[in-house]
């Protein structure tokens, strides 16, 4: 009798020398496969004061020319104590020819994002190509993300944020180190 609920055959890849074997348009981006954990800052005009945050990112293929990404962040006090549990989001990089991606991103706040720039020398810069708002989220006009690799095992991520009547501009920066990945 076969079994009534095999696993998954084709696990995710979170190492470039894991199998599967990562596609080729995966290329620009195989620096960031893994896991990443690191702390940051943010703040926009609308708030009353800054913030202070860690958080957890992950990128992971399975072969074809997309990767899986998954965010979560915690607020925290001055001495890095979590506070409480803060934006998540996860979603798809899709990789087209000469770096270019196409990211598909959603948020329990109910926003979709669809962000589109390009992977190139260790950094990924994406702005918004769309937003979808579910009819309760708050208003998101557009988003811009750079990502950029300053040494094999640490990253770096900015966020700027156009969103209920402001302009784009600073929302979010922070610092990651790669987590082991054995
Ligand atoms: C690490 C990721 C992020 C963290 C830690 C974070 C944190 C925060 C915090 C603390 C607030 C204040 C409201 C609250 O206390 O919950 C806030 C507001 C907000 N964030 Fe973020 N955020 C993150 C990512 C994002 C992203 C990716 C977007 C949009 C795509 C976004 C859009 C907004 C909006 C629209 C507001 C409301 C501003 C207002 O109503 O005045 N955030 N964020």
């Amino acid at each position: 009798m076969s079994d009534p609920a095999p696993r998954h055959p084709y696990p995710d890849a979170f190492r470039p020398d894991e199998a599967p074997a990562p596609h080729p348009l995966l290329t620009p981006v195989l620096g960031l496969l893994g896991t990443w954990a690191g702390s940051g800052r943010g703040g926009y005009p609308t708030l009353d004061e800054e913030f202070a945050y860690t958080q957890e990112i992950t990128f992971s293929h399975d072969g074809r020319p997309f990767l899986h990404y998954a965010s979560r962040a915690w607020l925290v006090d001055a001495d890095g104590r979590p506070l409480r549990p803060s934006a998540r989001e996860s979603g798809w990089w899709r990789l087209q020819p000469e770096g270019r991606v196409e990211a598909l991103i959603t948020q329990p706040t109910g926003i979709a994002e669809i962000a589109v720039g390009r992977a190139d020398d260790g950094t990924v810069d994406l702005a918004t190509h769309e937003v979808a708002l579910a009819p309760t989220a708050k208003q998101v006009d557009a988003t811009r993300r750079r990502y950029t690799l300053t040494g094999e095992d640490t990253l770096t991520f900015v966020h700027d944020l156009a969103a209920v009547g402001q302009p784009l501009q600073h929302h979010l920066a922070a610092e990651f180190r790669r987590c082991s990945t054995s």
